[in-house]
């Protein structure tokens, strides 16, 4: 961490976490989805790390992104989208994994009593199966992912309810995501923008896009939070 952001630091009383590329490394289960989705319907398929690029904008703008460019009519993309969800949901927790140091870090918030949340572009019942599965040992004030009750990230709606939910101003929240779409949402909800350089996109996107603070392992989020000892 720079010196110029530890002078900027205040009172950090509260964690939004993204979850596709922060907390949990969902890539290779996404990608096989998609790309057996792509081969049954006859399109190319794409290498693993093009679908890093594609993910982040919730499902219908990956199913858009995977298809090639002159297949995107609206009824092409919506069918893709059904039949991709349907692989998707018999193939999502095959090699998903939390990222090393997650466990540790919600272990310490825990301890600590920091109010944490999830809020994810992925569709929401699979962020709550997802959250349910891996990270169902922790306590979250709320897990949400996208539904029509919100507009997607990166508009600030779903974050700012939260931090309502909470009962903490936005100020006070530390948003830490690993996609421009996420230091876009924090900086438009009033949250201090963590990247985390682990996930899908690194360091130069996040640099890019407004993050105010860009961390290596999960731990690094410990020190930015106000001590409620
Ligand atoms: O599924 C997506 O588009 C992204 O999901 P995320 O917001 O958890 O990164």
């Amino acid at each position: 961490m720079s010196k110029e952001d530890n002078d900027s630091i205040t009172d950090f009383q509260a964690v939004i976490f993204d979850l596709d590329g922060t907390l949990l490394d969902t890539l290779d289960d996404i990608a096989d989805s998609m790309n057996r989705m792509l081969e049954e319907k006859g399109f190319p398929v794409h290498t693993v790390d093009a679908y890093r690029f594609f993910i982040g904008n919730g499902w219908r703008m990956l199913v858009t992104r995977a298809l090639p460019e002159k297949q995107r009519s609206d009824e092409r993309i919506d069918a893709c989208a059904v039949r991709s969800r349907e692989i998707y949901h018999e193939n999502w927790n095959c090699k998903t994994r939390v990222y090393a140091g997650i466990s540790d870090l919600m272990e310490r918030l825990q301890e600590r009593g920091i109010p944490k949340a999830v809020l994810s572009n992925k569709p929401h019942d699979f962020a709550l199966r997802y959250a349910d599965a891996y990270l169902g040992q922790w306590k979250f004030k709320a897990i949400l992912g996208y539904s029509d009750r919100f507009p997607p990230k990166p508009d600030p709606t779903a974050a700012l309810e939260i931090a309502e939910r909470i009962g903490i101003p936005p100020a006070n929240f530390l948003f830490v995501g690993d996609s421009a779409v996420d230091m876009r949402t924090a900086n438009a909800a009033g949250m201090r923008a963590v990247g985390v350089a682990w996930g899908f996109r690194g360091a130069r996107e996040l640099q890019d896009s407004g993050c105010r603070t860009l961390i290596h392992h999960p731990l690094e989020i410990l020190p930015l939070l106000k001590s409620l000892a």
